[in-house]
């Protein structure tokens, strides 16, 4: 029997596996079949929980997409693993440093409930991306279905693109998501961000998400928009990300920089599972 928890960052959901003290492996088709919402239990990502790899991490921690493919990093589900780590006594600590395929992340569990993780630099070369474009531009060009789309590019480990709409309510998100999220553009996927400028501070987003599809919230959607709002609309260096599940906090003073995000993790469940 497999032991889990079931968690959210923003109605983005999770499984969350401690891979510490259970061995585990998963095979594409198990995520995909745990995944489904009404023959399984249901998540946006599976979490993989991991003992550390190298000297100075608390855990190395996997994410896998609910179409079960392993990808390189998850924003709300890094602020439930710092939840699920503590609650679960896999440590004491209050600041957690964790490694992923793709870099290390620094969690820190707040006093006010919230959860801050330091999200690295984001990466705006073509090639770190990885984006098919043979210099990095501010603003990018596609057309899809005859229509032109402009949108900015940026790897937060895993590759974003984020189109500037007038608002999100109306925004053809399935549609264009669809279109986007496996173009040859794109040779790993990318998550399609549509961003609603508010004010200089305040981002209304509604995410895509490679190998998902419209999610409620996006943590790494939201650092995506932070980033491509501040180089393409030059918004303010702490900006309020709304989502469809709520908002998080990103603060992100330019390029070169570490970006930091701070929000909700919420436990759901516990519960055991034959694989
Ligand atoms: N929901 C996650 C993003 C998962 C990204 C995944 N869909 C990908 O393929 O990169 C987040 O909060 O950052």
């Amino acid at each position: 029997m497999l032991s889990f928890a079931k968690m959210h960052g923003l109605g983005n959901d999770f499984m969350v596996v401690d891979g510490v003290s259970q061995q585990i492996y998963f095979t594409e088709g198990q995520i995909r079949k745990l995944g489904d919402r009404h023959r399984g239990i249901g998540f946006d990502q599976l979490l993989l929980i991991e003992a550390p790899q190298q000297p100075d991490v608390d855990f190395h921690y996997r994410i896998f997409n609910a179409d079960g493919k392993e990808v390189e990093q998850c924003g709300n589900g890094a602020r439930c693993l710092a939840r699920f780590v503590r609650q679960m006594g896999l440590t004491w600590k209050h600041k957690i440093r964790v490694s992923t395929m793709k870099g290390i992340m620094d969690l820190q569990i707040l006093r006010n409930g919230l959860v801050s993780v330091d999200m690295g630099v984001p990466m705006l070369e073509p090639e770190k991306i990885p984006l098919r474009y043979a210099n990095q531009e501010t603003h990018y060009q596609v057309t899809v279905d005859g229509i032109s789309h402009q949108f900015g590019a940026v790897s937060m480990g895993n590759p974003h693109c984020v189109l500037t709409v007038d608002d999100v309510k109306t925004a053809n998100v399935d549609a264009i998501g669809q279109a986007l999220t496996q173009h040859t553009l794109f040779p790993e996927g990318a998550n399609i961000g549509f961003m609603q400028i508010v004010e200089r501070d305040e981002i209304r987003l509604r995410v895509f998400e490679r190998g998902v599809g419209e999610t409620q919230a996006c943590g790494t959607g939201a650092c995506a928009s932070a980033v491509i709002g501040r180089l393409q609309h030059q918004m303010s260096q702490k900006v309020r990300v709304y989502l469809p599940g709520g908002h998080l906090h990103i603060d992100w003073p330019g390029d070169g920089q570490r970006l930091k995000m701070m929000g909700p993790a919420e436990f759901v469940f516990q519960g055991f599972i034959e694989l």
